[in-house]
């Protein structure tokens, strides 16, 4: 590792493992992707591969890759207090038989989603110097509700140390406090170390801001607001914008399906914000870092709003590996959309922004529910004895990679079908995939059958 006194604050990503249970059940209305693909077969094997060869080639350009677990599914915890009784085999069972729904939303492996695991605000823009982290509520959808209460004990577990890092509770599980994280939180600065500014987009706000029609709006605004206060953050440096609702309506369910940030670029749709003539006036009255803020709007006579759901340009990840350039990683959903890919060719060539390169990746498994590479990862501003206090373990380098793409050779099926759910065999290989890997992460007993 570099000299602590000189070395730099990094941005490390934290990336979601697959979970053995990956599937398409259709759960999250408002998600066209998840909606279209309901009921196709899935295949976890590929999906967690394709994730760990991501955390793979960027650990490998020198960016500070970690990772973190899937989650305990089915849910047993979950399937007895929603009332099925008996062995685990019977409340299989019976849950499939008189409540598919509920099994369904048991055994999603949504928790591979980690940009809606917590918001995390950097140490230098907290009150106390420590990082922050709020671990989502997710209380829109069942699925993903049910992922909190495990969320928090995996990031105490990988962010041990307190005199680095802080943990909240998650806010209370109530729609007016609808929290998703860091999907719709973006952050911009000069350096990493340096103070930035905090965005939080939300969808539902005052009752006098115009709210989407036809899809929900899972952020709110005192959600935001309450995290900025929990944090610690600057209110000078902090801002709430409210997303447009007629995107929302064409299946923009998170800010990330439609904005990217990064140190000093912010990528975006013309039509992401209500107002995004007044984002940018105020970033701009209220910048203070050593680079000079850098907006890359892209319009819709470019990129339509549907071909951006369709391709989740904006879902790509904005990155600075070491040598402090800039690059976009994309889906190959991205390079197969010819308006999405001559404008990312523009945006690669365009010499007044710093985004210089662009990389694609298969990440079709977990696109087809709507994840994009920006859902697949936390990020996490650190500064050197931050990332020192970090569970080692929990890093990526080649051999952490190999390690657990044997893990995931061993453990997982490459194909599954609702009608698997309530297979014992499955919820067996999953507990015995899952124990393995808290021992090969170092974690100690994060899920409740450990417990
Ligand atoms: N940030 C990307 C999140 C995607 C996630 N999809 C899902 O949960 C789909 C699951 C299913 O339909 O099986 C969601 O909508 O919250």
């Amino acid at each position: 590792m570099a000299d602590p006194a000189t070395a730099p604050a990094v941005e490390a990503n934290f990336d979601g493992l697959v979970g053995p249970t990956h599937n398409y059940a259709g759960l999250s209305f408002g998600n066209v992707a998840s909606a279209k693909n309901a009921e196709q077969p899935s295949n976890p094997r590929l999906a967690a591969r394709q994730g760990l060869a991501k955390m793979r080639a960027l650990a490998a350009i020198g960016m500070a890759q970690g990772v973190l677990p899937p989650h305990e599914r089915p849910h047993l915890p979950t399937l007895r207090r929603l009332g099925f009784s008996g062995s685990d085999a019977q409340v299989l069972r019976a849950a499939q038989q008189r409540a598919p729904a509920l099994l369904a939303a048991a055994s999603s492996a949504s928790a591979m989603w980690t940009a809606n695991a917590a918001t995390v605000s950097p140490g230098t823009d907290c009150r106390d110097g420590r990082v922050h982290f709020t671990p989502a509520n997710l209380c829109f959808n069942l699925h993903r509700a049910i992922e909190a209460a495990t969320t928090a004990r995996v990031l105490r577990a990988v962010f041990a140390d307190d005199r680095h890092f802080s943990h909240h509770a998650p806010l209370p599980a109530t729609p007016a406090l609808g929290d998703e994280g860091a999907a719709n939180h973006t952050r911009l600065c000069g350096d990493y170390g340096e103070a930035g500014l905090e965005l939080f987009a939300y969808g539902r706000g005052l009752p006098d801001e115009p709210a989407p029609q036809r899809y929900p709006a899972r952020q709110t605004h005192l959600a935001t607001e309450t995290i900025a206060r929990l944090h610690g953050l600057d209110d000078a440096r902090t801002t709430h914008v409210l997303q447009r609702p007629s995107v929302i309506d064409q299946g923009v369910f998170h800010n990330d399906v439609i904005a990217v940030g990064n140190r000093e670029v912010l990528l975006y749709h013309e039509q992401a914000f209500a107002d995004a003539a007044a984002l940018k006036r105020w970033i701009a009255a209220h910048w203070h870092g050593s680079r000079v803020p850098v907006f890359v709007e892209v319009r819709d006579r470019d990129v339509s709003v549907e071909a951006a759901v369709g391709s989740y340009l904006f879902n790509s990840q904005l990155i600075c590996p070491p040598d402090g350039s800039m690059r976009l990683i994309v889906a190959q959903e991205s390079r197969e959309h010819d308006a999405v890919w001559r404008t990312i060719e523009g945006i690669v060539h365009d010499q007044r922004n710093p985004i210089a390169a662009v990389d694609v990746f298969d990440l079709r498994q977990s696109m087809r529910n709507g994840g994009g590479p920006a859902c697949l990862r936390l990020r996490v501003v650190l500064d050197t004895a931050q990332r020192a206090a970090v569970n080692p373990q929990c890093w990526i380098d080649g051999d952490r990679a190999a390690a657990l793409e044997q893990w995931v050779d061993d453990h997982y099926r490459d194909r599954l079908t609702a009608d698997d759910l309530a297979d014992p065999q499955l919820l067996d290989e999953s507990r015995t995939a899952l124990d393995a890997l808290t021992r090969l992460l170092g974690l100690g007993s994060v899920y409740d059958f450990q417990l």
